[in-house]
């Protein structure tokens, strides 16, 4: 019997941010245990001593099911299934810290967003390099951390080759107010999930510029429409881009300053008019989208895919071009047809 043909009860989250934390509780909260894992023996003790991880969840007090746990050789040892929640930039490091002491069957779920700066590889091949033969699944969709650790209603995706496999997954935090559905297009779930931080970033900076909704609902068509041509040109099904992981985070995202791309993108603007440039804050929470506007862009270009707005936003956030320049750049594009058909 494998794995994933009985329960998945114990589940070991790796990386203990803002989302680890949450699906550490969305966990417990489907009658799961989850076991916390930090980089630092330090952060473990302090999540454990005071019961909350204050720094990423502020005042949010974790469930009885869920304890931090220093070495990671003794939650894997432990746990049915692991939770990958670091950013999507140290998913190798975190891997490789793992590959000495993982199973070689114990399921993985990612649930960070992204695209590796460098390789250009999607989170499941950086995961399959690193960590190479273990079952693999995506976790994703529109679901702010502080949402879920709060449970209010939210519904995800889980994603994998395996339809058995992203069932289990689910099952693992499925609870009456988090709702998982399943897919098997891991890729289109990826995809999804690492382009909408940076279409949020553009959002944020119309905000920031003071422009209205027109711009923002423009920003988000457009940006699917980007999206779902990577996906295209990638072979995912067109279908998962207009699903949680694609249309639904990307509305999420571009929608609210709670979205740290958004807000990212608000201070890009703020920053502009003061002629300074803007950085998110070292140490700080993360901004996907700054990074993968490389990285999304290079794999578009790889694929032979024009990606404007996104290429707009590595301009902007290489510095390379003003967000004034980028706009009207964007706006004096030939006009053409709005789909391709
Ligand atoms: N916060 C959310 O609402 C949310 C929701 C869905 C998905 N995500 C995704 O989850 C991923 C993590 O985001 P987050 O919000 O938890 O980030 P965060 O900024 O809250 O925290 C990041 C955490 O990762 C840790 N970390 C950094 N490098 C590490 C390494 N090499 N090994 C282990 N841990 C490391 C940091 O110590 C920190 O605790 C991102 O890809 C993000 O897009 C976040
Ligand atoms: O705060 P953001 O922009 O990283 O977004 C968090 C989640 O990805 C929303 O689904």
């Amino acid at each position: 019997m494998s794995r994933t043909d009985r329960p998945l009860r114990r589940i070991a989250v790796i990386g203990a941010g803002a989302w680890g934390t949450a699906l550490a509780i969305a966990a417990a909260r489907a009658g799961s245990e989850a076991l916390l894992v930090p980089r630092s023996a330090e952060h473990a003790r302090r999540i454990e001593a005071e019961r909350r991880n204050e720094a990423r969840l502020p005042g949010i007090v974790l469930p009885d099911a869920v304890h931090a746990e220093a070495d990671p050789a003794a939650a894997l040892a432990w746990a049915d299934a692991a939770a990958l929640a670091t950013p999507s930039q140290a998913m190798r490091a975190s891997c490789a810290r793992l590959a000495p002491v993982c199973p070689p069957d114990l399921p993985l779920a990612i649930c960070a967003k992204g695209v590796e700066a460098g390789s250009g590889l999607l989170m499941s091949e950086v995961v399959a390099e690193a960590l190479p033969g273990r079952p693999l699944a995506a976790l994703s969709g529109p679901s702010f951390a502080d949402e879920v650790a709060r449970d209010l209603p939210t519904a995800v995706v889980v994603a994998a080759r395996s339809r058995a496999l992203a069932e289990s997954v689910a099952r693992a935090f499925a609870s009456a107010r988090f709702r998982p559905y399943v897919s098997t297009d891991l890729l289109g779930v990826e995809i999804g999930g690492a382009a909408k931080n940076v279409v949020a970033i553009a959002c944020g900076a119309a905000q920031g510029l003071g422009y209205g909704l027109n711009t923002r609902a423009a920003l988000i068509t457009r940006g699917l429409a980007e999206i779902r041509a990577l996906g295209a040109a990638m072979g995912a099904d067109p279908e998962t881009l207009t699903g949680l992981s694609g249309l639904g985070d990307l509305t999420l995202t571009c929608s609210s300053e709670q979205s740290r791309n958004f807000a990212f993108g608000v201070a890009l603007a703020r920053a502009a008019a003061e002629g300074r440039a803007a950085a998110p804050a070292p140490g700080g929470p993360v901004v996907e989208g700054v990074v993968n506007a490389r990285s999304v862009t290079a794999l578009a270009r790889r694929h032979g895919v024009e990606m404007p707005i996104c290429e707009a936003v590595r301009a902007v956030v290489e510095g390379r071009e003003s967000l004034d320049s980028a706009i009207l750049a964007l706006l004096a594009r030939p006009l053409k047809a709005e789909t391709a058909r």
